[in-house]
């Protein structure tokens, strides 16, 4: 039998035609599979996969009064430079700090002591990473559709493991909350916390922040990220955690740098690029001095010698600058520590300071 029109002259039984067209569409679909797989490796190539970590400071707006709607406006702004990187092709995975959030948690409870049992520090750090996490999924899902993308972005509590032994949790240097007197620094320090005085704008509490040793979620941040999900986690550096006697975890009264605890993220990820978006646009030498000079393009050799130096404040840009710097040494292509606003631009353009392999 044959059908006009529909087999070509000369051709065989319909069942041997059907068979060969459908090896032909077959290999058609084979080769523009095979096409748009070397297109998209050939534009893959560029594609990176970046760890962006947003300053806590650098959320709570111009004032530092961590007001919600100035944070929802910082995070606002964040959220679309990163939504800009997920749109151009990169995979991306967003932490973030917590310091005045975390320290705004802790005075409410010492304020309503005599009301309500106050709940330890590492409770409040998991609660900053559900507060903050709620408001940037919310962000980042407007920020992608804005480009067509609707992907899942998901908030991950993150566990953090620390040392409890570490020195460094009896000698303070994370500051938190907002910003006081002197009067009122002087009344925490007679009830045994302690308080430091960070010039113009006033004292900070300040708590033990441990050195973090591995992102005890990091294998599922990276399942995730692989799958296609938008992921924030170790928020305001992880929860930090040490091991319980039955074979589990327990939490601990500390806040980890969310900058040291992102070159891990980065690493669990394996990422290439690491940018840490805070409140101003370079770290500078000198800073605090007439002298300050901006830093724009270094390898982490200079970065190292201005690190020996003392170039950087203690708990603030100095954590960042000694993040970035193993970021890199441990085999990352590059960091950036930059503004909110140079996010985007951070990943291939010189803005802020750019730390390359040496
Ligand atoms: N060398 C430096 N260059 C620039 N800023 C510095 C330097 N040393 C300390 N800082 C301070 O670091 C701050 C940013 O760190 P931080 O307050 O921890 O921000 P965030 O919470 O946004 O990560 C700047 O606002 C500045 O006051
Ligand atoms: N946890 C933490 O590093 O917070 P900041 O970014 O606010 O300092």
């Amino acid at each position: 039998m044959t059908i006009a029109g529909i087999y070509p002259t000369g051709s065989k039984d319909p069942i041997s035609l059907l068979a060969t067209t459908l090896a032909s569409c077959s290999n058609d679909f084979r080769r523009e599979d095979r096409q748009e797989t070397t297109k998209r490796n050939a534009s893959k190539e560029q594609d990176m996969r970046i760890v962006v970590a947003l300053g806590g400071n650098a959320m709570s707006g111009p004032d530092g009064a961590s007001r919600p709607q100035d944070q929802q406006v910082a995070i606002e702004l964040a959220a679309g430079h990163i939504a800009e990187l997920v749109a151009a092709g990169h995979d991306v995975v967003v932490t973030h700090g917590n310091g005045p959030q975390v320290g705004n948690i802790l005075l409410k409870n010492e304020l309503s002591a005599h009301l309500l049992a106050p709940v330890p520090l590492d409770w409040c750090g998991a609660q900053t990473q559900g507060t903050l996490g709620f408001t940037l999924v919310n962000a980042l899902e407007r920020g992608l559709a804005a480009h067509g993308d609707h992907r899942d972005v998901v908030a991950l509590v993150t566990r953090t493991l620390v040392d409890p032994d570490d020195p460094a949790m009896s000698t303070p240097t994370k500051a938190i909350g907002p910003y006081a007197s002197a009067e009122r620094a002087a009344r925490g320090t007679a009830d045994g916390q302690a308080w430091r005085d960070e010039g113009e704008r006033g004292w900070r509490r300040i708590v033990g922040s441990p050195e973090p040793q591995d992102i005890l979620e990091g294998a599922a941040i990276a399942a995730l990220v692989s799958s296609g999900f938008l992921v924030i986690a170790a928020g305001g550096g992880g929860i930090p955690c040490a091991p319980d006697s039955r074979g589990g975890y327990r939490g601990i009264e500390a806040v980890i740098d969310k900058d040291l605890s992102a070159t891990l993220l980065a690493r669990a990820i394996d990422a290439d690029t690491l940018i840490i978006a805070t409140d101003v646009e370079h770290a500078v030498l000198g800073w605090g001095t007439d002298d300050e000079r901006p830093i724009g393009r270094v390898t982490t050799g200079d970065m190292r010698r201005y690190l020996d130096a003392g170039h950087f404040g203690v708990g603030s840009m100095l954590p960042k600058m000694e993040a970035v710097t193993r970021f890199v040494e441990s085999g990352g292509r590059r960091a950036v520590v930059t503004s909110l606003a140079n996010i985007a631009a951070a990943v291939d353009r010189d803005v802020g300071t750019v730390i390359l392999p040496t």
